[in-house]
């Protein structure tokens, strides 16, 4: 990057830095690093820490970290989507899967955890917003004013249980989506959801697209 004078950086973040929460909604101010639930949120924490240190000791670099919340959904033409090998880890295609027949049922992970419906509660943000989030960062990355290292939610702020997205996507798809309770998994939490209000008063960006578009 440097042989080429790349010192403008957009980072891939997670929701998953700020480990299990203390307080909710997540800001961008809730403690990072503290507790991460699983490697892959302590390897984006220690990439966002290594980003740090790196505007701190040259100061022509400058760096926005988007800390994504949970995304789902497909680009609206059905051409670009999420249809991952063997067997998904993650919510949304998991249920897809079921709904097209190429899984029997859903495990559902828990459903005693101390939320309305006991199942996990997330903040599933639509893939095209997300998109829209990056070229408004990208923005204010470009911007002159901007510089050091700046972190912002990419969330739609409102929480959903596993149990209201199989309900949202059995009524998007006309399909019914079979599903059995199941012991935890291991690292989950219960909530996990955003304050996004950061990124609309200095990006004026905001999540756009519903439920029923998510599951689309
Ligand atoms: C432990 C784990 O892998 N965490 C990853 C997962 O976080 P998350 O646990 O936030 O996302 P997820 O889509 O894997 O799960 C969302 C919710 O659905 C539940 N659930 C999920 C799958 C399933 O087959 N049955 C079921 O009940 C799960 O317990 C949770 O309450 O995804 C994030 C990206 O969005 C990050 O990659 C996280 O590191």
């Amino acid at each position: 990057m440097s042989k080429h004078n790349v010192k403008k950086l957009l980072y891939s973040s997670s929701a998953t830095v700020y480990g299990t929460p203390q307080k909710l909604p997540l800001t961008e101010t809730h403690p990072t690093g503290i507790g991460c639930t699983n490697p892959y949120g302590k390897s984006k924490y220690f990439v966002e820490e290594i980003l740090k240190d790196l505007v701190t000791s040259d100061k022509s670099w400058s760096v926005i970290s988007l800390r994504y919340f949970n995304p789902v959904g497909a680009h609206e033409s059905g051409l670009i989507g999420e249809d991952p090998q063997g067997v998904p880890n993650n919510l949304m295609p998991y249920i897809a899967q079921v709904a097209v027949g190429r899984r029997p049922d859903l495990k559902v992970y828990g459903n005693d955890y101390d939320t309305p419906d006991g199942t996990g509660v997330r903040d599933y943000i639509h893939i095209q917003d997300l998109a829209v989030g990056h070229l408004d960062a990208a923005k204010k990355l470009l911007s002159p004013s901007f510089s050091g290292f700046k972190a912002y939610n990419l969330g739609t702020g409102s929480g959903l249980s596993v149990l209201q997205l199989v309900k949202a996507f059995e009524e998007a798809s006309g399909r019914k989506i079979p599903y059995e309770i199941v012991g935890r998994r291991e690292g989950d939490i219960a909530y996990c959801y955003s304050d996004a209000s950061l990124a609309k008063q200095e990006l004026g960006w905001e999540a756009k697209k519903g439920l029923k578009e998510m599951c689309e």
